[in-house]
């Protein structure tokens, strides 16, 4: 299996800070990947090294076999899915559920008036569908709940046929019942043996679809144990990550956690 993500000892500094610090982690084909931390630990700041969007300050990135650096990001990018909270941000909110997602196939954000590939429309429909969107296709984006738009903008990442999918906390601010829809959705798409890569922060390990293989923990922009989710995603990785007491348990494919009471 060769390697989609390839970091070698890479910190990222800011104002003397570094929020990675010497990180070496490689991703390989097929692999799905769940990154969890507490606020700050630096997940979305190894996301944005992993889509290309930021560069380290030492070591080295190679993202499907290219590295950082040495490569026309703007080749490598279509390459790449990213779903998350500030590509929601840039999205036209008058822009119908279609469109958003149909613009992608075009490296856009925006709709403009060329005529649209009737293929295109054809997967994008396809995407939506499978999401759970074909109800929504006409309705403006910036109309759409949380969970909608969440479901919308993964179809979207997947429109380009990535190598890589980069999900950034998807089932963040859903309610039970949409993280639930989301996480059964997410499982289909991880046990997808034609599905591509993928790397999804969460802070909640009930958020990790089964299909999911691998689990990298970071605390303080370290790594504090990364490898596969059956023997890296125990309770004493977990407390020493959040830095209290925690219980994790698996029931079935699912996972969950409780701190323990207070003496
Ligand atoms: N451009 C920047 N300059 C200085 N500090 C930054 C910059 N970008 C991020 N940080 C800091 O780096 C740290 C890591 O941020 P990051 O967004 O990667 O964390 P995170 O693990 O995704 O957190 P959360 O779970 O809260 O989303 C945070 O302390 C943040 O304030």
């Amino acid at each position: 299996m060769s390697d989609v993500l390839e970091l070698v000892d890479v910190s990222v500094v800011r104002d003397g800070r570094a929020l990675v610090d010497e990180v070496s982690w490689s991703v390989k084909e097929g692999e799905r990947w769940v990154i969890l931390g507490p606020n700050g630990a630096g997940k979305t700041t190894l996301l944005n090294l992993a889509s290309s969007y930021l560069f380290p300050t030492t070591g080295s990135v190679t993202i499907l076999g290219d590295r950082l650096g040495g490569v026309d990001v703007f080749e490598l990018r279509p390459r790449i899915g990213m779903a998350g909270i500030a590509m929601a941000e840039k999205m036209p909110k008058r822009q119908t559920v279609l469109q958003t997602v149909l613009t992608a196939a075009y490296g856009m954000t925006a709709t403009w008036h060329e005529d649209y590939d009737p293929v295109d429309e054809a997967r994008a429909r396809a995407f939506l569908d499978r999401l759970g969107m074909n109800e929504y296709l006409d309705r403006r984006f910036g109309t759409l709940s949380e969970g909608e738009r969440k479901r919308t903008l993964i179809a979207r990442a997947m429109m380009t046929d990535p190598e890589l999918l980069l999900l950034d906390e998807p089932a963040a601010g859903l309610d039970l019942g949409g993280r639930e829809d989301l996480v059964r959705r997410l499982g289909r798409l991880a046990r997808d043996p034609y599905a591509p890569s993928m790397v999804m922060v969460t802070h909640h390990v009930e958020e990790i679809a089964p299909g999911f293989t691998h689990v990298l923990m970071i605390r303080q922009g370290k790594v504090l144990a990364a490898g596969p989710m059956e023997t890296e995603l125990n309770s004493r990785n977990l407390s020493l990550c959040f830095g209290l007491p925690l219980v994790v348990e698996r029931l079935g494919d699912r996972w969950t956690a409780r701190g323990l009471p207070l003496k």
